[in-house]
């Protein structure tokens, strides 16, 4: 990458895929290009930030309806997307006192939601990187949309391996998406991109270390997603031998299992809804917000 695609407005970013750096990260980009899940689009729709990930906090039943038909349906669909928002939002005051000359690294950003969220509640310059050329396309498209193409943007790259300058973001975060590699290469990269004093955030899925090993509901939402879900114990080892040291650990797995049994109930069931509802009511997995100071 030259410094010019660096500055560039994304609607002036080369339509360069890099050839993926392993076989199985062309099967993720692979995964997320197919990618079309009515629970995804239809909950973006509700106001046009689009997530892959999930949400925390409780339901607000008086804002649900009471029939199975359409309306209900609806309704339904904006509680389980205003709770997923409530997770970014949450992801988000985690960064810290983040200014308006600031540059964000958003690792795994998908469609670009919190990207949107970030720009708006700081109004900084937001970067992300997705190994999907669609998803880095619909996001840049957003962005353009809403006028603020100059501030957000997404490109096809390699988390582990970005062209961003060493020190150059106050903050960067993975929102569910650091079980699709490993945590040392990632934590490396981080460290690198960081300014020293910066704030990494993460919000993952662990598996328990106190369960023993990953349960069979762990390996089946493996299995579900081509992803590898990581301990916390993980987490944590990877983080301490690349300078970033723990400010903030919250077990969200509580907040979480509310947006589960909701989604349950709902149409847009995808089948994985019972693995995650079973291994976080065992104990096996657990759902973890992990702030952390680059030292
Ligand atoms: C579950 S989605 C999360 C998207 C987004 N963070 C969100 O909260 O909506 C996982 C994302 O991680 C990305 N990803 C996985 N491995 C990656 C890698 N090595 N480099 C860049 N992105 C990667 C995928 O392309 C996808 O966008
Ligand atoms: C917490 C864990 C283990 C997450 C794995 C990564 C993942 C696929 C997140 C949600 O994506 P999505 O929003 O596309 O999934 P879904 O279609 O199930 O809503
Ligand atoms: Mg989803």
């Amino acid at each position: 990458m030259t410094s010019t695609e660096l500055t560039a407005p994304a609607s002036e970013l080369p339509l360069f895929v890099p050839n993926p750096a392993t076989p199985y990260q062309g099967d993720i980009a692979r995964y997320w290009d197919g990618e079309a899940r009515p629970v995804n689009l239809r909950l973006g729709d509700v106001d046009g930030l689009y997530h892959h990930h999930y949400g925390i906090g409780a339901v607000d039943h008086s804002a649900l309806g009471d029939g199975d038909g359409a309306e209900s349906e609806q309704k339904l669909i904006a509680e389980l997307h205003r709770l997923e928002s409530a997770q970014a939002e949450l992801l988000l005051r985690n960064l810290g006192d983040i200014g308006r000359g600031d540059t964000l690294m958003d690792a795994g950003c998908g469609r670009g939601g919190s990207m949107v969220m970030a720009h708006q509640r700081f109004g900084c310059t937001v970067e992300g990187v997705t190994l999907s050329a669609k998803q880095a396309d619909f996001a840049n498209q957003r962005a353009a949309e809403l006028g603020i193409q100059d501030h957000v943007r997404a490109r096809v790259c390699n988390m582990l391996d970005t062209p961003f300058e060493t020190g150059q973001a106050a903050a960067s975060w993975n929102n569910e998406s650091s079980m699709y590699v490993d945590l040392h290469d990632l934590f490396a990269e981080h460290s690198r991109v960081l300014a020293v004093g910066g704030r990494y955030v993460t919000i993952t899925g662990c598996w328990n270390p106190r369960y023993g090993q990953p349960s069979k509901w762990v390996s089946q939402i493996n299995a579900h997603f081509e992803c590898n879900i990581h301990s916390r114990r993980e987490y944590l080892r990877a983080m301490a031998d690349n300078r970033l040291v723990p400010q903030t650990v919250i077990d969200l797995t509580p907040e979480t299992l509310p947006y589960w049994e909701l989604r349950a109930t709902s149409s847009l069931v995808t089948g994985i809804e019972d693995a995650f509802i079973n291994s976080y009511r065992d104990g096996s997995f657990q759902y973890v917000l992990i702030a952390a100071d680059r030292v």
